[in-house]
């Protein structure tokens, strides 16, 4: 679990994080959505601890980032797992090695165990037939699929995604929004995820933190989104045509999710 509380941040006389508090379970995909500027990627690294907060408190499991001492930073950097934009794979690396990476920086296993762990996410994220492959000679999906089974290789307690649906095709960005809500379940992982695809916020957003203007404007899921009140989240998440028909749709047939789950009294800030 993560608790923010007041988070602010600014940049010289700018306030970019205006007092953000909130908090994500554990095991739960959590998501991060706002129009371009809102302050998504600032608090996403304010939370990794890219950017120093300018107050307030960040707890992982009771820990306060904003306390601890260096090693204590160190120790908890080799129980995160970050996918960003790109995939950021090296290059010159095959897919396996690219893999291995964070099993070579921050753990002192053996070269057996390292294969041993290293195939087994390759085959949890299906590519036992790419793993001596180079990132250029394999697709944008399965560059994605490389840089998840990276993030999860040394079991992350935390699991950070930046735009992971970012340069894929619909179909594709599905099999990853899947993957990365089953990885959630089977590693128990607290997921946070920054996304511009309202298709994830409809079918995997178990929580969805919705940032305006550097303040939480809402917070909420995706089965209580359709029935949300709050204009400027509707404006935002509602923009397109098929997704403003779809909303009427679900709210004239009494169906407010997508998937038949009963929605939850949970809506906060409307
Ligand atoms: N290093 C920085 N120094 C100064 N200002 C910054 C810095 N990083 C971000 N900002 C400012 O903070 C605000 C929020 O930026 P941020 O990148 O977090 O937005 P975002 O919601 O992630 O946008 P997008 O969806 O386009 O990625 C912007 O006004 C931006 O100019």
């Amino acid at each position: 679990m993560i608790e923010v509380k007041e988070l602010r941040k600014s940049f010289e006389e700018v306030e970019v994080l205006k007092g953000i508090t909130t908090t994500f379970d554990t095991g739960k995909v959590n998501l991060i959505i706002g129009q371009s500027g809102s302050g998504k990627t600032v608090f996403l690294k304010s939370l990794l601890n890219v950017y120093e907060p300018s107050s307030g408190a960040i707890l992982f499991d009771g820990r306060d980032i904003m306390t601890m001492s260096r090693e204590e930073k160190q120790g908890l950097r080799s129980e995160i797992g970050t996918v960003f934009q790109g995939s950021a794979l090296f290059d010159s690396m095959t897919v396996e090695e690219n893999i291995s990476f964070p099993l070579d920086m921050f753990t002192n296993l053996t070269y057996r165990e390292k294969k041993r762990k290293v195939l087994e996410v390759i085959g949890r994220v299906n590519l036992d037939k790419a793993n001596k492959k180079y990132p250029s000679e394999i697709s944008g999906g399965m560059q994605k699929r490389v840089a998840i089974a990276r993030a999860i290789v040394n079991n992350p307690k935390y699991l950070f995604c930046d735009e992971p649906n970012s340069g894929l095709d619909p179909y594709t960005s599905n099999v990853i929004d899947d993957l990365l809500l089953e990885i959630t379940k089977e590693y128990n992982t607290t997921t946070i995820i920054n996304t511009h695809d309202m298709n994830s916020v409809m079918t995997i957003g178990e929580k969805i933190l919705y940032l305006r203007l550097g303040i939480k404007e809402w917070e909420g899921n995706k089965d209580i989104l359709a029935t949300a009140k709050n204009k400027n989240l509707i404006d935002f998440v509602y923009s397109s045509e098929l997704f403003k028909q779809l909303r009427e749709f679900m709210l004239e047939n009494n169906q407010t999710s997508l998937i038949n789950d009963k929605p939850e009294d949970n809506e906060k800030n409307n």
